[in-house]
């Protein structure tokens, strides 16, 4: 590859790896378009030195050429030798609500679960350098404070075991769509890019008008990004010196046990409501200062943010996963399976029925420490029919759910460098 493609790719697997995150396989998110088939030609050209390869495309059906550009992507695939899965998406529950920002959480949802099936541990996509000037300016234009904007990261948490990879983001997109039409390759084109409707689109526009002094972004960038490694290696430091025994996550499911609580300041709590409920943004800086001011005044105490449960025990401060959500129907005409809380898959029971539902073990008020955000499968009269294997122990009168999918989310004060959110 002579365009860096390649070298991009290459590059950031090598960050991943060496934070032992990604070894197993890399599910591409290839919508068919000329940024994401330049990330299916690099890894093809790439694919002696990477983990094995599969593609994605996730249809959502919100434009009536969608399954064609799917099929597309197969085509090419097999032509590739790739495999590729087109995954429909069902669409939203009802009306209401933002259909761009459900679709998007949805197809990030088909994806993890895809990348489930055929074990990858890393989700790749094709978001570039131009993408990452219009998160910039889309933040400054909320407030953000010019060295906070630092953008997306090369790679975050997606689910528990499973990554967001983003090798392209520094390069530009003239760059994918030449290699792209340098291959004779065919891109779909989605005019809904070009919506003035959308506040992205409109930058876009403006980026492509001149109107924005693009050397100078890039440098204010780049220091954003120097100023937030300094700041995460601080945190991690300061947690790590707060860690109940030493240790910073208590079991397998990613919950952070804090020694006192009372020496925690806002921005840490922030990172560990983040870190802990496995949320892809930081909770608003009001609700966080808020928490805080409870949390100080009140020595036993529990509440709830940004999908983070938080307690107060005393000294102690127990940061886990909110475990209130319900299993939600299949998203997708893809099998039967449900999928709870974002990260298991789950097969019902055939005796379960149509009434099973699907809840955290905490939520009926019973487990530990440990096992609280697990998943108990109930009949029509609440009473526990199945449940993950984990909780057999307790429920020995309960068949073992059968589902894929992991517990722990990482915590990025373990992975020295690097900060798994945003
Ligand atoms: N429907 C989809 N199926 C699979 N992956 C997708 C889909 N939509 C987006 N992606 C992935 O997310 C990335 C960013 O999405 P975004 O909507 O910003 O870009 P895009 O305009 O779809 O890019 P592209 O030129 O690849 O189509 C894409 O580059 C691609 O890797």
């Amino acid at each position: 590859m002579t365009d860096g493609t390649g070298e991009a790719l290459a590059a950031a697997l090598r960050i991943v790896s060496s934070a032992r995150c990604v070894s197993s396989g890399l599910l591409l998110a290839v919508s068919g378009g000329p940024d994401s088939l330049a990330l299916l030609l690099a890894a093809r050209t790439g694919r002696a030195d990477l983990p094995p390869l599969a593609v994605a495309t996730i249809d959502h059906g919100l434009r009536p050429e969608s399954a064609a550009e799917a099929e597309a992507v197969g085509a090419l695939c097999a032509a590739l030798g790739l495999s590729h899965r087109r995954l429909v998406w069902r669409g939203p529950e009802g009306a209401g609500g933002n259909l761009a920002a459900l679709a998007r959480e949805a197809r990030y949802d088909l994806l993890a679960r895809e990348a489930r099936r055929c074990s990858a541990d890393a989700v790749v996509t094709a978001h570039h350098f131009d993408d990452q000037l219009e998160t910039h300016l889309l933040a400054r234009a909320r407030g953000v404070a010019l060295q906070e904007a630092a953008g997306m990261r090369v790679w975050r948490d997606l689910q528990p075991g499973l990554v967001l990879l983003r090798p392209f983001l520094s390069l530009r997109k003239s760059a994918l769509v030449d290699l792209v039409a340098g291959e004779g390759v065919q891109a779909a084109d989605d005019p809904g890019n070009r919506d003035p409707r959308s506040a992205r689109a409109r930058l876009r526009l403006a980026l492509a008008a001149g109107e924005h002094d693009e050397a100078a972004l890039a440098d204010v960038l780049r220091a954003a990004d120097r100023h937030r490694m300094t700041r995460d290696e601080a945190l991690a430091e300061r947690l790590r010196a707060l860690a109940v025994s030493g240790t910073l996550r208590t079991g397998e499911s990613g919950q952070i046990e804090l020694a006192d609580a009372s020496a925690l300041s806002p921005t840490l709590l922030s990172r560990c409501l983040t870190a802990a409920g496995g949320a892809a943004v930081t909770p608003p800086t009001r609700a966080v200062l808020r928490l805080a001011e409870a949390l100080a005044a009140r020595r036993r105490f529990t509440a709830t943010l940004n999908g983070c449960r938080v307690e107060r025990q005393g000294d102690r401060l127990l940061f886990l996963r909110e475990y209130g959500r319900e299993g939600i129907a299949p998203m997708s005409t893809e099998g039967p399976d449900v999928t709870f809380d974002h990260r298991f898959d789950i097969r019902p029971p055939a005796e379960a029925g149509r009434a099973m539902r699907i809840v955290a073990w905490g939520s009926l008020g019973r487990g530990n420490l440990r096992d609280r955000t697990l998943p108990v499968a109930l009949d029509e009269s609440d009473r526990p029919i199945a449940c993950h294997p984990a909780l057999a122990p307790k429920l020995p009168s309960c068949a073992p759910l059968v589902l894929r999918g992991r517990v722990g989310w990482r915590l990025w004060a373990d992975l020295p460098g690097s900060a798994p959110f945003m």
